[in-house]
C-alpha cells in the first residue's frame, strides 16, 4: 500500500525509484503468476508477502531516503534556529556547526553519497520531505533524532569546546525538565480517587465538541460470606473439657446392665461427647430398634470431638442397647474403618460390652482367609440362610468381597451403619463401598427412603440410621453430599482454652453459637480454612496435651532420640516418621545402639506382629515404638507419654492424628516434634489453627548431645553393614535370575 502511494507523490527523482522498485516487485509477481497458474488464492497472498521481503534494494534505498531526509530536516532546522534566535541552546547548536565546518561538509557529503546511491535530487527540500514522512510514517522520529543530532556531533568532536559544555547543561536543563513533567503526570495519575471523581465529572459531557464516554471501571464483587446447611451452621456444642464429666448413672436413658459393665471396665463417669450424644442415639431407640420417634426416620449423626474423648463408646453403648432386646440374630449393625487394626480394637470393645448378652459380634478385617469369616457369619439352616451375628465390625475392602461373595450376607434389616474416622472413610468412598452397602441395604423388598405412600406405610420401615465419628470431621458439604445423609444433626466439640503447649481448641470455650461463629471467623481459623480448602472451626486438641517443637539438623535427630532415652530416661515413646523405610531404618539403629528396648510398627508388619508390639508397648515392655503413620489414627496405646514426630508431618490431620495418640482419655501427654530450620516456617503456618499463642522453638544444648556422638557413630558403622547398598540386592536378585 505504501508502495503504490509514493508513486502518487509529486515527480521526483526518489518517487521514481520507488516505482522501480515498485515495478519491480511486479516484474516477480507476473512471473509467478505465469509459473503457477494452478495456484489458488492462498499462494498468491503468500507471494505478496514475499514481495514485501524481497527487494532487499528496495529497503536499502529506503533506508538511504530516511537518512537523507532526516539530514536535510537537520539541516533546515539549524538554519531556522540561526534565524529566529540570538541565545541559548540554539545559538549553542549554530555555534557548533560553525566551529566545526568540517563536519558540515561531511554532513553534505554524506547526504550527496547516498542520493548518488539512490538516485535522489538532495536539492528538492520538499520531495524529500513527503518522501520522508510517507516512507517512514512517523514525522517525530525525525525530529527527535534532528535534536539529538547536534550533541552527537559534538560528543565527536576532537576537542571539547565551551559551546559543547554549554550544550550539555542545556541538555541537562531539558532532561530536568522532562522529569518533572512526568512526575507531575504520574502524581496525577496517582491521585485516584479525585481522578475518578473528575472523570465521573466529565463522562457524558460535551468537551470540545466530542461527548465524553468515559471509561466502564470493573466494579470490585462484594464479599461472599460462608453459606452452609443448618444442620453445619448451627451444630450442637460440646464441651472439649474432659474433666467436665459425670457419673454414668445420670445417663438414665442407659440400661443398667451396661452402666455395671462399664464400672467392671473402670468407666465411672462419662466423658462430655458420650453424655450428649448417647442420650440423642438413645432417643431413637426408645420403643425398639424397628421404628424412629412417632414412626419417622431418625437423624443422621456427625460426631467431631478430640482424639482420646472417648468416641467409641459413644457409639458402642447405644447400639448394644437398642440390640439387646433383640429375638432373631440378623445383622443389625455395621461399624465401617479404615484399617484392620483399628476395626479389631472396635471389635475388642464391642465384645467387651456384649459379653453376658445374647448378641454376637463379628470381625471382617481380612485378618482370615474369606471362607473362615464366611462360616462366622452366616449359616444354612431349615429356612434358608440365616445370621450368626448382630454386629460386625469391618474394613470397607473386605465388606465389599462378602457383599458379593457370601451366600446369605443379608443387609436387609441394617439398623446402624457407623463410620468411624469418618473423614478418612469419606476418602475411601472412591472405592464405591457405601453405593454397595446401600445397594444391598435396599433389596430384598425394603423401600429406599422417600415420600410416604400407600404401599410402604402398610409395613414397617426399619429405620436405617448413618453415624460418623472422627476427630478431624470435615464439614465441607460437598464431601458429606456423597454419604447421603438424611437430615443429619452435627455434634461439635468446642472449649478447653490453651493447653501447656498453647495450642487450643478453635473454637475456645464458647457457650453460645454466636461465641463460636466469631472464633470461627477468627485469624487462625482462616488460616485452617486456607491450608485444608475446608470449613474451619472443627479441630480441637486434648486439654491435657503439651506441644513442643524441637530445633534440629538431620543428623541431630538420632542424637536428640538418644538424648531423650538415655539421659533423660524417658519411655513410653512413640516416634513417628513418614515412611516405612525410615521407621525401619531408625529402628535398626536404634537397636544397634542399645541400653533400651525398641520395637518397629509399620504398614509392612503382620498382624500379629503388630498386635505384641501394641501389648508389649501398653504394659510398658519397650521404650520406643517406632512407627509409621499408620499407626496415627485411631490407635489407642494407652499408656503412651510422648509421640515424637522424628518427620514433621505433612498434613495439619496427619499430626492431629499422630499428637492424639497421647493425652488420652484426660490422661497428660507431651508431643515434640522435630523441625529443621527450613521446615519451620511452614510447619508454624499449618498448627498455627490449632494453637492461640506462638510456637516456639526449643533446643537442645550442643554439650550435652556430644558425649552420644561415639555411640552413635559406632551404632551407624554397623548399620551400614547392615542395610544393601543400592542396588546390591538387585545385582544378587539378577544373578539368581541368570543362573
Ligand atoms: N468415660 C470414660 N472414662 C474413662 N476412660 C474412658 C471413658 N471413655 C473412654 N475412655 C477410654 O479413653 C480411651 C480413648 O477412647 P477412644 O478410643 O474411644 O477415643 P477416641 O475419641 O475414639 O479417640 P481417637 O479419635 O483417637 O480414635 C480408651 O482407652 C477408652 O477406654
Amino acid at each position: 500500500m505504501g508502495d503504490e502511494e509514493d508513486t502518487r507523490t509529486p515527480a521526483s527523482k526518489s518517487a521514481d525509484i520507488l516505482a522501480k522498485i515498485k515495478a519491480d516487485a511486479e516484474k516477480r509477481r507476473s512471473l509467478t503468476k505465469i509459473g503457477e497458474k494452478e495456484k489458488n488464492v492462498d499462494d498468491h497472498k503468500d507471494d505478496l508477502k514475499n514481495r514485501n521481503s524481497l527487494p532487499e534494494d528496495g529497503r536499502k534505498v529506503k533506508k538511504r531516503l530516511n537518512d537523507t531526509a532526516e539530514e536535510e530536516e537537520k539541516a533546515q532546522s539549524s538554519k531556522k534556529r540561526k534565524k529566529s534566535s540570538s541565545g541559548g541552546e540554539n545559538v549553542e547548536k549554530e555555534d557548533v556547526h560553525d566551529e566545526f565546518p568540517q563536519k558540515k561538509k561531511k554532513h553534505k557529503k554524506e547526504r550527496k553519497n547516498s542520493c548518488e546511491m539512490c538516485g535522489d535530487d538532495i536539492n528538492d527540500k520538499e520531495s524529500r520531505q513527503v518522501i520522508m514522512k510517507k516512507l517512514s510514517g512517523d514525522d517525530k522520529k525525525g525530529d527527535d533524532k534532528d535534536n539529538l543530532e547536534p550533541s552527537k556531533s559534538k560528543d565527536k568532536s576532537p576537542t571539547k569546546s565551551k559551546h559543547s559544555e554549554d550544550g550539555k547543561k542545556i541538555k541537562s536543563k531539558k532532561m530536568k525538565q522532562a522529569k518533572q513533567e512526568s512526575l507531575e503526570d504520574k502524581k496525577e495519575d496517582s491521585c485516584g480517587d479525585d481522578d475518578d471523581l473528575l472523570s465521573e465529572e466529565i463522562n457524558g459531557k460535551e468537551v470540545g465538541g466530542f461527548t465524553v464516554l468515559g471509561e466502564e471501571k470493573p466494579k470490585t464483587p462484594p464479599q461472599l460470606g460462608r453459606l452452609l446447611p443448618d444442620w453445619l451452621a448451627s451444630p450442637s456444642l460440646v464441651s472439649a473439657d474432659l474433666s467436665a464429666s459425670s457419673p454414668v448413672e445420670t445417663l438414665s436413658s442407659l440400661d443398667t446392665r451396661l452402666v455395671e459393665k462399664l464400672k467392671e471396665n473402670g468407666i465411672i463417669d462419662f466423658f462430655p461427647v458420650q453424655l450428649q450424644v448417647i442420650p440423642e442415639i438413645l432417643s431413637e431407640v426408645h420403643y425398639g430398634y424397628k421404628t424412629g420417634v412417632a414412626g419417622f426416620r431418625p437423624s443422621d449423626l456427625c460426631v467431631s470431638a478430640p482424639t482420646g474423648s472417648g468416641k467409641t463408646l459413644t457409639f458402642v453403648l447405644p447400639i448394644i442397647q437398642a440390640l439387646l432386646n433383640r429375638v432373631e440374630c440378623k445383622l443389625r449393625a455395621l461399624v465401617v474403618l479404615p484399617v484392620r487394626e483399628l476395626a479389631a480394637q472396635v471389635y475388642r470393645v464391642f465384645q467387651t460390652y456384649c459379653e453376658g448378652s445374647k448378641l454376637q459380634v463379628g470381625l471382617i478385617a481380612g485378618m482370615k482367609p474369606l471362607h473362615s469369616e464366611q462360616r462366622t457369619l452366616v449359616k444354612h439352616g431349615y429356612g434358608g440362610y440365616e445370621s450368626l451375628v448382630d454386629i460386625i465390625v469391618a474394613t470397607p475392602g473386605r465388606l465389599v468381597d462378602h457383599i458379593t461373595q457370601t451366600k446369605g450376607f443379608d443387609l436387609t434389616a441394617l439398623r446402624f451403619l457407623v463410620l468411624d474416622e469418618a473423614d478418612r472413610m469419606m476418602e475411601l468412598l472412591k472405592q464405591d463401598w457405601l453405593l454397595e452397602v446401600e445397594k444391598a441395604v435396599y433389596s430384598k423388598g425394603r423401600d429406599p427412603p422417600g415420600p410416604l405412600n400407600v404401599r410402604n406405610s402398610y409395613h414397617i420401615q426399619v429405620p436405617f440410621q448413618k453415624l460418623l465419628f472422627s476427630a478431624t470431621l470435615s464439614q465441607n458439604p460437598e464431601k458429606i453430599k456423597q454419604l447421603n445423609l438424611f437430615q443429619p444433626k452435627l455434634f461439635t466439640a468446642v472449649g478447653g482454652g490453651t493447653n501447656k503447649g498453647g495450642a487450643l481448641v478453635v473454637g475456645g470455650i464458647s457457650p453460645s453459637l454466636d461465641q463460636k461463629q466469631t472464633d470461627v471467623n477468627s485469624k487462625g481459623a482462616s488460616s485452617l480454612r486456607e491450608n485444608n480448602n475446608d470449613i474451619p472451626g472443627k479441630y480441637t486438641m486434648p486439654a491435657e496435651l503439651t506441644e513442643e517443637c524441637m530445633e534440629c539438623t538431620s543428623a541431630e535427630r538420632p542424637l536428640l532420640i538418644l538424648h531423650f532415652l538415655l539421659n533423660l530416661k524417658y519411655s513410653q515413646i512413640l516416634c513417628f516418621t513418614n515412611s516405612k523405610d525410615s521407621a525401619h531404618r531408625l529402628c535398626l539403629l536404634l537397636k544397634l545402639v542399645g541400653g533400651f528396648t525398641s520395637q518397629e510398627v509399620t504398614g509392612n508388619t503382620h498382624h500379629t506382629k503388630m498386635t505384641k508390639a501394641i501389648k508389649k508397648f501398653s504394659q510398658g515392655q519397650i521404650d520406643i515404638l517406632v512407627c509409621s503413620d499408620a499407626m496415627a489414627r485411631g490407635m489407642d496405646l494407652v499408656n503412651a507419654r510422648y509421640v515424637l514426630s522424628y518427620d514433621p508431618p505433612k498434613l495439619l490431620t496427619t499430626y492431629i492424628h499422630r499428637v492424639g495418640r497421647t493425652a488420652r482419655a484426660g490422661k497428660e501427654g507431651t508431643a515434640i516434634t522435630f523441625v529443621q530450620d527450613q521446615e519451620f516456617y511452614h510447619f508454624k503456618k499449618m498448627t498455627s489453627a490449632i494453637r492461640r499463642t506462638g510456637l516456639n522453638k526449643i533446643k537442645v544444648p550442643k554439650d550435652k548431645l556430644e558425649p552420644l556422638v561415639p555411640k552413635l557413630q559406632a551404632a551407624l558403622k554397623k548399620l551400614s553393614f547392615k542395610i544393601p547398598r543400592k542396588g546390591r540386592s538387585k545385582i544378587k536378585r539378577g544373578t539368581k535370575k541368570g543362573k
